[in-house]
């Protein structure tokens, strides 16, 4: 019988942005290639997380992906989210240009809590499936993200289209990466930088 694979490392991905532009949308889809009608969605209080494996050139990752409250009055433990995060989403909604101009805040809450450099950032632009209601133009968010040197990609977690395609790009920056995970290695095989616990109080923080 053969061994389990062993897990080369475990990396923490936080997701931020306006409440309502679909980050918890997003997760399910990714995680459980799920889509929640409107009236089944509700806001997200505080943080929630979900955890899903993610396998590239033969090694294992498991990936704990961290969906923050968009929502001012839910975001408790704002420092804690970011803590030893490897990878940030920004997302905002393609259909309301207000919540791709409140991406600076988040950008600096970002900076504000996360110091290290190398964090891997991406910008998203979800419900690109609202094509008639477009209020950001697809150049206008790459352009964004080109000035703040973050990756960028369009995505519809209604459709699917983009979803996968944006967590794998976050993925393998983070494993292109090593200065972000390969800290504080206990041996030469397995190294685990954080907690995959909600507390976020993981040792060997990145951030
Ligand atoms: N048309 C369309 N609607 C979407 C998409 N993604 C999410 N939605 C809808 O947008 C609303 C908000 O989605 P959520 O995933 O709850 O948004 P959120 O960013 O997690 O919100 P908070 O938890 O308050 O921060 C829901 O009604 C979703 O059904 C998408 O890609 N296309």
């Amino acid at each position: 019988m053969e061994a389990a694979q062993e897990i080369t490392s475990t990396f923490k991905i936080l997701m931020v942005g306006d409440s309502n532009v679909g980050k918890s949308s997003i997760l399910l889809r990714f995680t459980d290639d799920q889509f929640l009608p409107p009236e089944e969605t509700s806001a997200t209080i505080g943080v929630d997380f979900k955890v899903k494996m993610y396998d590239v050139d033969g090694k294992k990752y498991k990936l704990t992906i961290w969906d923050t409250a968009g929502q001012e009055r839910f975001r408790t433990l704002t420092s804690s989210y970011y803590r030893g995060a490897q990878g940030v989403i920004l997302v905002y909604d393609v259909s309301s240009r207000e919540t791709f101009e409140h991406l600076s805040n988040w950008m600096e809450e970002l900076n504000t809590y996360c110091s290290n450099n190398d964090v891997v950032k991406m910008v998203v632009g979800n419900k690109i499936d609202k094509e008639a209601e477009r209020q950001v133009t697809r150049k206008e968010g790459a352009e964004y993200a080109r000035k703040h040197q973050t990756l960028f990609l369009e995505c519809s977690a209604k459709t699917k289209i983009g979803v996968q395609q944006a967590v794998e790009e976050l993925v393998n920056k983070i494993v292109d990466t090593p200065s972000l995970w390969r800290k504080s290695s206990p041996n030469k095989g397995t190294v685990t930088v954080n907690d995959s616990v909600p507390s976020g109080l993981g040792s060997g923080c990145a951030c």
